[in-house]
């Protein structure tokens, strides 16, 4: 199947090799251009880990020719350009096309949905609560360290989740888990609160430039951190009256380590050798992607439902502060979708139906 992959990092490219391994057929749309120039002048992708492949990925000039020669659209690029993605893409998207979000973050699909609506385009969005793989790139390689056991899933409009769980399983295999509709998913991001606790406690070697193992400074307290921030975002879910996978469950899945507690799996997959590396730098996704597009939407449905985020909440407020900035402004997702505006019930409403087509 033709698959368009909109991104050019690791996550694109740990994709495209999936895609590629599976005998499918994917392009790469780089929005600068520049990650996908070398593969115009005829250089392979390597996929390394946990994939193992070499090809010669199709690549599109524009991201009008990626919409145009795809029947499936999937959005593999840091919640900070969803929008600005979505707005270039939107115009080209024709009935019936289908476009993944991974990982889905703040309320994307609504936001799509709306754009879409507005079109009379009648598309299924499909958003996943994170990605198929994990990984860097660097340069033309795909370093995979692991490809997930399952993945939750959920569509807007709701019924078309059949339809989509079947196209996911023969795009990518049977791992996908259908959850109770977006708002599960929006819940189903554990990048936010994990990487809440880890860039916080770490914030100093980040800023450093350090060389860091990430699992492997999960510790005990910062295991515990993100053991207590879970329970929020189990307690929003559970007053939204959706069922999500708990972060033991995530970690288990995700990298194949036995169930145990957060801190304990972590060292298991320091040993495993899949520990990885945290991020070497202050202006990590991990805080410019993770706050203002993951707390944010997390503390702003925990009050919507009356099951206040508190620690959530905290991270922001000692984010913006260590870092002079204000991150809740910086989500231009939420504000785009009228999210200050709309009711739970309304929340809900688009949540299952998407966006009425006048
Ligand atoms: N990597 C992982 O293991 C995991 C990643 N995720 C999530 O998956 C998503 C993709 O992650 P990953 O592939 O690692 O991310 P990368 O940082 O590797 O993504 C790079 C891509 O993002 C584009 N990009 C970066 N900044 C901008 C910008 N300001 N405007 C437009 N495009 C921009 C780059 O564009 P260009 O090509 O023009 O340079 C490039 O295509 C993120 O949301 C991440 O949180 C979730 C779980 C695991
Ligand atoms: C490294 C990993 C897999 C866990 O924090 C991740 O989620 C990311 O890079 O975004």
């Amino acid at each position: 199947m033709k698959v368009s992959i909109l991104g050019a990092g690791g996550v694109a490219f740990g994709t495209a090799a999936f895609l590629a391994r599976a005998g499918h057929d994917p392009m790469l749309w780089s929005p600068s251009g520049k990650g996908t120039e070398p593969f115009e002048a005829g250089a392979p992708l390597v996929a390394q880990g946990a994939i193992e492949l070499e090809f010669l990925p199709r690549v599109a000039k524009d991201c009008a020719q990626a919409v145009h020669g795809a029947e499936v659209l999937l959005i593999c690029l840091p919640g900070f350009c969803h929008k600005t993605t979505m707005d270039a893409v939107a115009p080209h998207i024709r009935d019936g096309q289908t476009v993944i979000i991974s990982s889905h973050i703040s309320l994307g699909a609504l936001y799509l949905s709306q754009l879409l609506a507005a079109r009379g385009i009648r598309a299924t969005i499909i958003a996943w609560g994170t990605t198929l793989i994990t990984g860097t790139r660097n340069a033309t390689c795909a370093n995979v360290v692991t490809v997930r056991g399952k993945m939750d899933v959920a569509t807007v409009p709701e019924r078309d989740a059949d339809r989509a769980v079947e196209l996911c399983t023969r795009l990518f295999g049977d791992r996908f888990v259908q959850r109770d509709g977006l708002l599960a998913i929006a819940l189903s991001n554990l990048n936010p609160q994990n990487h809440l606790a880890i860039a916080l406690m770490n914030l100093t070697r980040m800023e450093r430039g350090e060389t860091w193992g990430q699992a492997e400074n999960v510790t005990p307290a910062v295991g515990r951190l993100i053991e207590a921030l879970d329970l929020e975002r189990l307690a929003i879910a559970a007053a939204l009256g959706v069922k999500v996978k708990t972060v033991r469950e995530h970690f288990s899945l995700s990298f194949h380590v036995p169930a145990a507690g957060v801190s304990e799996m972590n060292q298991q997959m320091h040993r495993n050798g899949n520990g990885g590396f945290g991020p070497k730098t202050a202006l990590s996704r991990y805080v410019l992607e993770d706050v203002p597009f993951g707390l944010v939407a997390t503390a702003r449905l925990g009050r919507l439902v009356d099951a206040p985020a508190l620690l959530h909440e905290a991270g922001i407020a000692l984010f913006c502060a260590a870092y002079g900035r204000d991150f809740s402004r910086e989500n231009d997702l939420l504000p785009a979708l009228g999210m200050h505006s709309l009711s739970l019930e309304q929340l809900k409403t688009l949540a299952r139906e998407g966006a009425a087509i006048h």
